[in-house]
């Protein structure tokens, strides 16, 4: 495997960069080439998130890929002084080429909600688009890490396993769902709420990406604050699971959260890639293949390394508030599943 030294990386990688989380992956001399292709990369989070992994370090080829408008796109990001090639391919003639070789491929590919709508609501148009995406992903880079950003995420990551599965290709280590966001949101919540800094707060969310399925965890949230009373954590609880709508309404029908989307996207994609490079303990919430419940997905921590998912961790001590929260989101979530995997046997 090629391989290229750090401190070259460094050097042309991320000299500006304002990102520190991609400073804390430099534990080893050299890294592998990496080549990430990003399926919807002219939309609202996909230009975002094409900057975000031009300047990580840890990537040598950037493939974009939409259905228009990548051409510019490319040209613009590629003027940026990093390491990493980029190409933009457009049209689904072109979406094996930037598929090929493909260690990691993130998919923001879809419509995103308008005030009044839920996830849900947009089903019926982002299934097929990201069954069709899967069903090149599964013939042109069947080993790769997919990411899956396309809502409803707790029917389409589902979807995407059906396709897989019908390929022979599926290998339920290699797909996620993203739900870094929530993760940042309730990071973001508690540290104002708490008055810590938000830098060093850790929560995990679990459960789903929609409405009540979104869980967080701020009983195991590091550092602990004292201070909180059961109703701040209410609070903060319903504040994470309405954070997409909070977006959606301030933003008036010009769309989704897109900024801090593409943020926790590439957070999830670096992620991916540290672990494919054997950097050990990383560790993010995603929404995987589990048995962590009797539901067949669910969001928990996992810990990633050089095959993709090493571990589904457990989700810990519950407060009687979260379980409660738990068992509530069970048959929502299910329904979602469901849908997605019904969607994928008939089409
Ligand atoms: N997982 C999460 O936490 C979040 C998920 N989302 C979801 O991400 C998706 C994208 O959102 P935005 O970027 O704001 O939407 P957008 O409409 O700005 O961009 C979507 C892009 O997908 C492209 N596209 C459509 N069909 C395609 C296909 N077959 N192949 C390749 N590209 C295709 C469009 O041309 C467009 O450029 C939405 O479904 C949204 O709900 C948004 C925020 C957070
Ligand atoms: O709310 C939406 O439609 C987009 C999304 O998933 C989020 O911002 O968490």
């Amino acid at each position: 495997m090629a391989m290229r030294s750090v401190r070259s990386a460094l050097r042309s990688g991320s000299s500006s960069s304002p990102s520190h989380f991609l400073r804390r992956c430099y534990c080893s001399e050299s890294v592998p080439e990496r080549k990430v292709t990003i399926l919807g990369a002219a939309g609202g989070i996909g230009q975002p998130l094409a900057l975000l992994m031009k300047i990580n370090p840890l990537v040598s080829n950037l493939a974009l890929y939409d259905i228009a408008g990548t051409p510019g796109v490319a040209a613009d990001v590629s003027h940026v002084n990093t390491i990493s090639q980029v190409a933009g391919f457009m049209g689904e003639d072109q979406l094996g080429k930037a598929l090929e070789g493909s260690d990691v491929v993130i998919i923001p590919a879809g419509v995103p909600r308008k005030p009044g709508m839920t996830r849900d609501d947009l089903f019926n148009i982002n299934a097929g688009i990201v069954k069709s995406l899967c069903i090149a992903i599964a013939k042109y880079c069947p080993n790769a890490l997919v990411n899956v950003i396309s809502n409803p995420v707790n029917s389409t990551v589902p979807i995407a396993a059906e396709v897989f599965k019908k390929a022979g290709t599926f290998d339920e280590k290699k797909l996620f769902g993203v739900t870094t966001l929530d993760v940042v949101r309730a990071k973001t919540f508690y540290a104002a709420k708490a008055k810590v800094p938000v830098s060093e707060v850790n929560v995990p969310v679990v459960g789903g990406h929609a409405g009540i399925t979104i869980l967080p965890l701020f009983s195991q949230t590091t550092p602990k604050s004292n201070n909180l009373s059961d109703e701040d954590i209410q609070a903060l609880t319903k504040r994470t699971q309405d954070g997409g709508t909070e977006v959606v309404e301030a933003k008036a029908g010009k769309g989704s959260a897109t900024l801090s989307m593409a943020y926790a996207g590439a957070i999830f994609a670096d992620a991916c890639l540290k672990g494919l490079n054997g950097v050990p303990e990383v560790v993010e919430c995603s929404y995987v293949q589990s048995s962590i419940t009797e539901l067949p997905f669910f969001s928990s921590k996992v810990r990633l390394g050089k095959n993709g998912v090493e571990e589904v961790l457990g989700l810990g001590p519950l407060s009687d508030y979260e379980k409660e929260g738990l068992e509530k989101l069970k048959p929502d979530l299910k329904a979602s599943i469901e849908k997605g995997i019904k969607f994928a046997a008939q089409s």
